[in-house]
């Protein structure tokens, strides 16, 4: 292959071309919030030499214009996670977006099923965001096909659904180091994703699902996450949005202490005891301690260490934002006119993790950090109204998302019936626009195919031709529209329509 002839002074001004409208682009009202810690020519850099377009611009341009008309009305879209096709398109009668939850996916889409733990292949979530994308447009085909072969009286009186819902989607923690979050961010473009979130936890540690040992990453390491993806949405020219979710509250570890602006949450031991993996390495060698064994002796540790931060540890007021330990403990020195004993390292995990204690202020500083990089923010709790506001007031038009779990107990946590049905409207005066409930199937579905399976073993095919097969005909459920027959006929049609005559 002969080398190409290139001009190089069409080649600059091309790429100069290119580099301002990035810069235009990166101006436009979907995008002038967004603050990216690099330039348009830098971006330009790593483009192809060609442009692809991506229905993901598409449906991120649909969705931002859906949560801004939210935001200005004071509504919500409220929706679920789905992973079936089957579900989406039933959705798209009510709801505006679909969500696809990894947790659902680790349980459902996999060779492997397994609990809520991100294990799961990087690629998961993508595929099962493509194939929900194409059943969407297929359904799109079927409903135009069967409008258009109707006379416009007729047409007048069916109704006509949007099937092109955006979908968003759980990208958990990137999927690794910074190349994997890169190509994961590409595929999730490429898969017609409207918006991913991607959060901060610890890769390999999401256990937070049995209340055990969250872990978190600094918060350099989660902005450098999320400029990952952001980057290479740039790259892509996507209009992808971004959701930006913290798990810092009830975290109970972070994995390193590089940026000072976690130093003021990492607790210490301000006793002089033996190190918590020494102690624990040493009942491991002295047999084969149970689960409950290990809890216990790390219980009686936690005990004689005085564990605290180290602000507690200096009676000092927690207003050094971002100051690391040093110049902590220098002030704390100038004004005690002693050393405060104070060690991080002694109560570090087995894996190496740093204790952690979790805050609100802690969750809003995060939250604020990489606010610019991104669209939306879930600071993932039950009652984030305190950070919502605290967001708000530096970003008045902030974008929340809110997530509601399977296992929550309203009535515990004091909320009347008439609270729970208010409770998503009040959150969306606190800017949740964007509310879900991801894991519904695991409920839902398994409820209804429960009721579903048992009517059948119970009360035969005629259970199943009162309960089901009559209420689905009297709404107009054939079958035969909802499966394509009348679109996959048109094709046979077109094809060779002299063979049917
Ligand atoms: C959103 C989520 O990441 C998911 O995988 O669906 C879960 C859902 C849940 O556990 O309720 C999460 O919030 O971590």
């Amino acid at each position: 292959m002969a080398p190409l002839d290139i001009d190089v002074d069409a080649e600059q001004v091309a790429f100069d071309k290119e580099v301002a409208s990035i810069e235009d682009w990166w101006k436009t009202p979907r995008q002038a919030s967004i603050k990216r810690p690099y330039t348009a020519r830098r971006i330009a850099t790593l483009r192809n030499t060609v442009r692809e377009e991506y229905v993901s611009s598409r449906q991120a341009l649909k969705l931002w214009s859906q949560f801004q008309s939210h935001l200005d009305n004071g509504t919500y879209e409220l929706t679920f996670g789905a992973t079936d096709p089957l579900i989406v398109a039933e959705m798209a009668k009510y709801q505006q977006t679909v969500y696809v939850s990894g947790a659902l996916c680790g349980f459902t889409q996999v060779l492997e099923p397994g609990m809520d733990q991100a294990d799961y292949p990087w690629d998961t979530v993508p595929k099962v965001v493509e194939k929900i994308y194409r059943s969407q447009m297929w359904n799109d085909r079927r409903q135009r096909q069967i409008r258009m072969s109707k006379a416009k009286a007729e047409r007048a009186k069916m109704e006509c659904y949007d099937y092109l819902a955006p979908i968003i989607a759980d990208a958990d923690m990137g999927f690794g180091g910074l190349t994997s979050t890169v190509k994961m961010a590409k595929l999730f473009v490429e898969s017609g994703v409207a918006m991913i979130h991607v959060d901060d936890l610890a890769s390999g540690m999401k256990r937070f699902t049995t209340g055990q040992g969250r872990t978190i990453v600094p918060t350099s390491e989660y902005i450098g996450r999320l400029t990952a993806v952001r980057m290479q949405f740039d790259i892509m020219g996507a209009e992808t949005m971004l959701l930006m979710r913290t798990d810092l509250i009830k975290a109970q570890f972070i994995t390193s202490v590089i940026d000072p602006c976690d130093h003021e949450y990492i607790i210490g031991a301000t006793n002089s005891v033996e190190a918590l993996s020494t102690v624990l390495s040493r009942t491991m060698e002295s047999g084969e301690p149970s689960l409950k064994e290990l809890v216990l002796v790390r219980t009686e540790w936690e005990k004689t260490a005085g564990l605290m931060t180290f602000d507690e540890a200096s009676l000092r007021s927690q207003d050094r934002l971002s100051t690391a330990l040093a110049q902590r403990r220098e002030a704390a020195r100038s004004v005690l006119g002693k050393e405060v004993a104070f060690d991080w390292e002694l109560p570090r995990s087995r894996e190496g993790q740093y204790l952690f204690k979790w805050a609100v202020k802690g969750e809003t500083e995060r939250c604020l950090a990489v606010a610019p990089l991104g669209d939306l923010t879930w600071p993932r709790m039950d009652f984030p109204g305190e950070i919502h506001n605290a967001l708000r007031e530096k970003y008045p038009r902030r974008l929340f998302c809110f997530g509601y779990t399977n296992t929550y107990d309203w009535a515990g946590a004091g909320f009347t019936e008439t609270d729970v049905k208010d409770s998503p409207s009040k959150m969306a005066k606190q800017g949740a626009i964007f509310q879900i409930q991801p894991t519904w199937c695991v409920q839902g579905i398994r409820y209804y195919a429960d009721k579903s399976a048992r009517m059948l073993k119970e009360d035969g095919i005629a259970g199943y031709v009162q309960e089901i097969q009559k209420p689905a005909l009297a709404v107009g459920r054939n079958g035969s529209e909802e499966s394509g027959a009348y679109l996959t006929d048109a094709y046979f049609e077109t094809i060779a329509a002299q063979d049917y005559i």
